[in-house]
């Protein structure tokens, strides 16, 4: 059983090292009771709000039954946030989805734990915690048809679309100049503007919407003329590393049909998303890749990520611009799905609870699949609390070691610091900036381009 195989993972890395506690709300104080405490009821109270708004349009669409099932998820909502609040123990889930036997494998895998209390909302794993609520907002929608599919983040990513429009204007006019003259680029120049992409979606990542409570949250300035000036802030910074990885993968091929394939794990939809579709762009236009894969979550998830409607929305948002550079890179985008250059994926394991050193006994064929890629990159700050399984390690361990073997191909983190988690720094470096900056690692202030090649050794 899954179960009894998860609960086989050894305590300690491969190296000895080990394995330290998961982040968690009962550590009073720290970042995750202050989102367990405040954050996330504060999100609920959102999606509540939106239903309730939408009532007018439910009754159109769907009549009286409409209505029914809106009062019903509704209820169902208040109820999961009441549970949060006082401390009850985690439940099951009852929708029948085909994740609900994992999610529920994975309760009776804490409960079978050495933990005598029962997994609940301020005791458990943080991650496990946050990614539970955003799962059990989708059961409160799934029990009630016709609201299946209805997104309660909907608005807010839309939103935070439409006010980023200026920022999403620079970035693309800055792209289309470059990219009509990226043939006759040298090496040097190809790497400086990979450099800069690079960072442009690293910085994207700061507007998401679960850490401002899905509040407003865009990016409203030309993201390139700050750039230099946030330099300073990237704390860890292997760039020249993932440049090596794909300079050396387009020198060395060997005939027209050798194929480089880029995968991109998606975060936030509305800005950071533009970046990535525009740093994939650029892989592709640049002769860097072939193919690229995007990977995106199959149910709403932390607010702002990215779903496939949201995907193709943007894509479609981007051609209908009024803005000549903006549509054109909609069109491009476009035809770049439609000959199978880009493809999109989106596995349930990427809203399962899981750490990714999970992935091989939890989604082999995920993990297969991502080992046929030769460069992975991961947006964001959750995929970052996954990648290192959301633990409390010291800030100097390596990246490799809090991997924990996860280590399908060369892979690399783009992500603004929003949880208090870091791993890779130079001695004395964490408390450093800790000295400096009380909320270093929580503010978005700060980032990382953190690479492993672990996959070699
Ligand atoms: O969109 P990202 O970068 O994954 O960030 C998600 C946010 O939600 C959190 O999980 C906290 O709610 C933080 O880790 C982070 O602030
Ligand atoms: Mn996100």
């Amino acid at each position: 059983m899954l179960r009894d195989k998860m609960a086989e993972m050894p305590t300690t890395t491969a190296l000895g090292v080990e394995v330290p506690d998961s982040l968690s709300a009962k550590y009073t104080g720290s970042f995750a009771y202050f989102t367990v405490k405040d954050r996330l009821p504060q999100i609920l109270t959102k999606a509540v709000d939106t239903v309730h708004r939408n009532m007018e349009t439910f009754f159109e669409k769907y009549g009286q039954e409409g209505v029914e099932a809106e009062k019903r998820a509704i209820s169902l909502m208040s109820k999961l946030r009441n549970e949060l609040q006082t401390d009850k123990p985690v439940l099951p889930l009852t929708d029948g989805l085909p994740d609900a036997d994992q999610w529920n494998e994975y309760l009776e895998h804490l409960q079978a734990g050495p933990d005598t209390e029962e997994p609940s909302w301020f005791k458990s794993p943080w991650l496990y915690m946050e990614c539970y609520m955003y799962r059990r907002i989708q059961e409160s929608l799934q029990l009630n048809p016709p609201m299946c599919d209805f997104d309660v983040f909907n608005e807010a990513k839309t939103q935070s679309f439409f006010t980023s429009q200026q920022a999403i204007i620079a970035i693309c006019t800055y792209f289309l100049e470059m990219k009509n003259k990226i043939k006759c680029f040298k090496d040097t120049q190809l790497k400086a503007e990979f450099l800069l992409l690079a960072q442009v979606a690293l910085w994207g990542n700061r507007c998401d919407l679960s850490i401002s409570g899905g509040r407003e949250n865009s990016q409203k300035l030309n993201p390139l003329t700050s750039l230099e000036s946030l330099k300073p802030s990237i704390l860890v910074d292997d760039s020249e590393f993932v440049w090596e990885v794909l300079i050396n993968r387009k020198k060395n091929k060997t005939s027209e049909t050798t194929c480089t394939r880029i995968d991109i794990v998606l975060d936030n939809s509305g800005f950071e998303l533009v970046t990535d579709l525009i740093l994939a762009d650029f892989l592709l236009a640049s002769g860097l890749a072939d193919v690229i894969h995007f990977h995106g979550k199959s149910i709403p998830w932390f607010v702002s990520d990215t779903t496939k409607k949201d995907f193709d929305w943007t894509l479609k948002q981007m051609q209908a611009a009024n803005h000549m550079q903006m549509s054109r890179c909609g069109v491009m985008w476009e035809k770049n799905m439609n000959q199978g250059v880009w493809i999109y994926h989106d596995h349930l394991f990427w809203t399962l609870p899981h750490e990714f050193c999970d992935m091989p006994l939890v989604a082999h064929d995920l993990y297969a699949e991502l080992q046929k890629s030769n460069l992975i990159f991961f947006k964001g700050d959750l995929n970052y609390r996954k990648l290192t399984g959301d633990r409390k390690w010291s800030y100097t361990v390596s990246f490799d070691t809090a991997l924990r073997g996860f280590q399908p191909a060369p892979l690399c983190s783009l992500r603004t610091l929003k949880a208090d988690i870091q791993v890779g720094l130079k001695p004395g470096q964490g408390e450093q900036l800790a000295a400096s900056d009380a909320e270093w690692m929580i503010s978005g202030r700060f980032a990382i381009i953190q690479f492993s090649n672990s996959y070699q050794t």
